[in-house]
């Protein structure tokens, strides 16, 4: 943010009536391809902003971080005269295998639209369409137009519109999706996208910017600035890579590989590795991931680069943790051919073998994307691992992710606000983004990102073609 400098008209004299305190954010540089919504004409115009608010589970907001982390892109729309439209997804309401849509009001945006209207004393809409059983909403009808009127006319201060992925269109790649783009499209002036945690290229967050101006919001900008310093890490570098997006997570675990000194994994991630590598079975694993865990296992005969964490904690049962239908076993002890129940956790000496606290109190830079257990009965493994990170004082502490920060609030409510502040810790919106960065190796390669600049060379607004062609001051 470049400081404030006060007009002529503000000086008496010799006595200044503006001045600006420092703002704490530190220079950053960005792709000066990449448009950026300060470079946006905004007065007037209906602005479609896509955020990651992907924060509610059961109907709850459980931490708000995601959330805060956008006001300042909703304050600078409002501010230069924008009408706010907003959208984000919440949880995975589409099943790929039965292919089937399911809307339950528990993933609604509903405790995400009342938490911004406590926040910011403002009114918001949320306009409520047909829905088609298994197959969501189809359309986004006329009578959307209503609350339009009333939002230019600031009768509302936004709309927000239901959960994305409510949308038939939404993950679709076919005619669903043509549809659903040019509705969102036909409701707006202007795109935003602020949505790190969101890479995957959905109608929402990446085929729109076919149709619209878009831009990268401020909280987008932030964080591509920030994961650099993944990209480019003080070495020893240890990666966490755990809890349950096997499918969208296996892919880039291979290059990861590749750049880190030790990886260390977690939840379902870490079940399917152990079951390729040492041929055993586990409740919940699928054999097609097994499947693809074995390029992994290959991968990691001759660089030894996983750490494994030998205490693990099975259950007979996912209902909770319940006195003697649980049990830790040792990976060393595993035989060819053992079949278990369900691998719910990391046993917490895991942390305490001289191997694995060699490996992070050494490390330069930690990376931890997820949980180690599957929450909320089974959190042991996972407040042990913060713990024992937190332990390294000198490296540089990067958590990303929407379950992993909830997760680290809730067992570690000091640590969390004290590492919201501390030059040592920084806290990603979304880590299976930072995953995605590593594997592509340029922030600026993510299918969401390159759609902004893209649509800035098509729409001729990319920072090289306006305002500046330096790097960009924050
Ligand atoms: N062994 C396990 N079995 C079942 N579920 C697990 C297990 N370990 C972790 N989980 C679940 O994994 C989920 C977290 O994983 P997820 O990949 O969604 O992480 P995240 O922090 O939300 O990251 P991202 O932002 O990339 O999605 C939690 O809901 C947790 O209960
Ligand atoms: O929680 C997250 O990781 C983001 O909101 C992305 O969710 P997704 O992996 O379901 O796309």
């Amino acid at each position: 943010m470049a400081p404030y400098v006060p007009g002529d008209n503000l000086h008496y004299g010799n006595m200044k009536v503006g001045y600006s305190v420092d703002d704490g954010q530190e220079t950053t540089y960005l792709d000066p391809r990449l448009p950026l919504l300060q470079h946006a004409d905004l007065k007037d115009k209906v602005v479609l902003l896509r955020v990651d608010h992907n924060v509610v589970k059961k109907g709850k907001i459980l931490d708000q971080y995601r959330i805060d982390v956008t006001l300042a892109t909703m304050y600078n729309i409002i501010e230069r005269g924008g009408r706010p439209i907003i959208m984000t997804h919440i949880g995975r309401p589409y099943d790929k295998k039965t292919k089937t849509l399911t809307i339950k009001q528990d993933d609604s945006v509903d405790a995400v639209v009342a938490y911004l209207q406590r926040k910011l004393r403002i009114k918001f809409a949320v306009p409520q369409f047909h829905v088609t059983e298994k197959e969501g909403i189809h359309d986004i009808d006329t009578s959307i137009n209503w609350l339009i009127h009333d939002l230019r006319a600031r009768k509302i201060g936004g709309i927000y519109l239901p959960n994305t992925r409510w949308f038939a269109g939404e993950e679709d790649k076919g005619v669903n999706m043509e549809r659903f783009v040019v509705q969102l499209a036909g409701l707006a002036d202007v795109f935003v996208n602020d949505a790190f945690g969101s890479w995957q290229p959905h109608a929402s967050t990446y085929h729109i910017t076919k149709y619209l101006p878009s831009y990268a919001g401020l909280c987008m900008q932030a964080e591509l600035s920030h994961v650099r310093e993944v990209l480019e890490p003080k070495h020893p570098f240890v990666a966490v890579v755990a809890g349950s997006k096997y499918d969208t997570k296996i892919g880039p675990l291979t290059e990861i590989y590749k750049k880190v000194d030790n990886l260390i994994l977690g939840g379902i991630i870490y079940n399917t590795f152990l079951c390729a590598k040492y041929n055993v079975r586990m409740k919940g694993v699928e054999e097609s991931d097994i499947e693809l865990a074995k390029g992994l296992v290959e991968q990691d005969k001759l660089q030894k680069k996983i750490l494994e964490l030998p205490m693990i904690v099975e259950t007979d049962t996912l209902a909770g943790r319940f006195e003697g239908q649980f049990r830790t076993i040792n990976v060393n002890d595993f035989k060819e051919g053992q079949e278990f129940g369900y691998v719910v956790d990391v046993d917490p000496a895991s942390f305490e073998t001289p191997e694995v606290r060699q490996v992070l109190e050494s490390a330069k830079t930690i990376f931890v994307n997820a949980v180690m257990g599957m929450m909320p009965a089974f959190w042991h493994g996972t407040s042990k691992m913060d713990e024992a990170i937190d332990r390294n004082t000198t490296a540089q502490k990067f958590f990303g992710g929407g379950d992993t920060l909830q997760e680290f609030k809730s067992l570690w409510p000091g640590l969390y606000q004290a590492a919201l502040d501390s030059a040592k810790y920084y806290l990603f919106t979304g880590g299976g983004t930072v995953l995605k960065v590593l594997e592509e190796g340029d922030p600026f390669g993510l299918p969401t990102v390159r759609a902004l600049i893209e649509n800035g060379e098509q729409y001729g607004h990319s920072q090289e073609n306006g305002r500046s062609s330096s790097p960009t001051r924050m």
